[in-house]
């Protein structure tokens, strides 16, 4: 599935001769760099889940796993793009305790303790939650298998939607979104999406029934054209807007 966390931090410890625990600045950069390099935009593997094999060779790595169904999860990707961590679940609560571990040590010495929290946006209606990979992007949206929870709102000839909104939200609820180029042949059941991007190859294979195909790059202007032209489809003579996010306060709007 995919997330979007905020991430809350509190230091503890005497005062430098500045009169502060830490510089903000530099609690934000240090952090800002640490999860960069670790866990932002990767696949996160809890190491202890049972069905797991974790191959790695030469700066690439191969998760492979079978769900409670018996149906198969593989994906091979750049190492970096792939954060192995030492627990049996992802949650808010394990990764902040794994996170918490490691991150103290970055800090100057006056920083004695620190309390470090994951949470998720505060969204008062229906969010989508989907992984995907920009294969044309420069940055580490290219990684195939990362993820947003996202807000969405549908507008139909100016007023909310709500229950379009619920419809997507529910279809796309812990969603693989694809784009149809990047598919190759797989078997029944499967879909195997592979590309190669500046930091290497990347290839995924899940259920299909985990999977949305859209024929476009799944950026969150994408998206959003996809939702609106899909909705006009269903109501042809209506106005309509769609507000779709990536993550935290960052989206896209489309009319049609
Ligand atoms: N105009 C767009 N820009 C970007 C898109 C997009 O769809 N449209 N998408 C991405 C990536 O998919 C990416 O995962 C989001 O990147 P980024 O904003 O850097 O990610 P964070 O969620 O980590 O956000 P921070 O608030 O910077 O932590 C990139 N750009």
């Amino acid at each position: 599935m995919g997330e979007s966390w905020l991430l809350q931090l509190e230091l503890d410890g005497a005062l430098n001769e500045q009169g502060m625990v830490c510089d903000f600045g530099i609690v934000k950069k240090l952090t800002r760099e640490w999860m960069d390099k670790t866990i932002d935009h990767a696949l996160l593997v809890p190491t202890r889940m049972d069905n797991l094999k974790v191959e790695q060779a030469v700066g690439q790595t191969r998760v492979e796993w079978v769900y409670p169904d018996g149906q198969a999860f593989n994906c091979l990707s750049p190492s970096k793009a792939i954060a192995l961590i030492d627990v049996e679940e992802i949650t808010p609560e394990s990764m902040a305790e794994w996170c918490r571990a490691q991150l103290i040590e970055l800090f100057p010495q006056e920083v004695k303790g620190l309390n470090l929290r994951f949470v998720a946006e505060q969204i008062d209606g229906d969010f989508y939650h989907y992984s995907h990979g920009l294969q044309q992007h420069d940055g580490n949206c290219q990684r195939i298998a990362h993820g947003h929870r996202s807000r969405i709102e549908i507008f139909l000839n100016g007023e909310r939607d709500q229950k379009l909104e619920h419809e997507w939200a529910s279809r796309w609820s812990d969603i693989y979104i694809g784009t149809s180029a990047h598919r190759k042949e797989s078997a029944e059941g499967m879909h195997t999406y592979e590309y190669r991007a500046p930091q290497g190859e990347f290839s995924l294979t899940l259920p299909a029934q985990y999977c949305y195909d859209i024929d476009t790059e799944s950026t969150v202007e994408q998206i959003a054209r996809h939702l609106a032209a899909r909705i006009k489809q269903m109501k042809p003579f209506d106005e309509v807007l769609v507000r779709a996010y990536e993550g935290v306060g960052k989206g896209a709007v489309s009319q049609v």
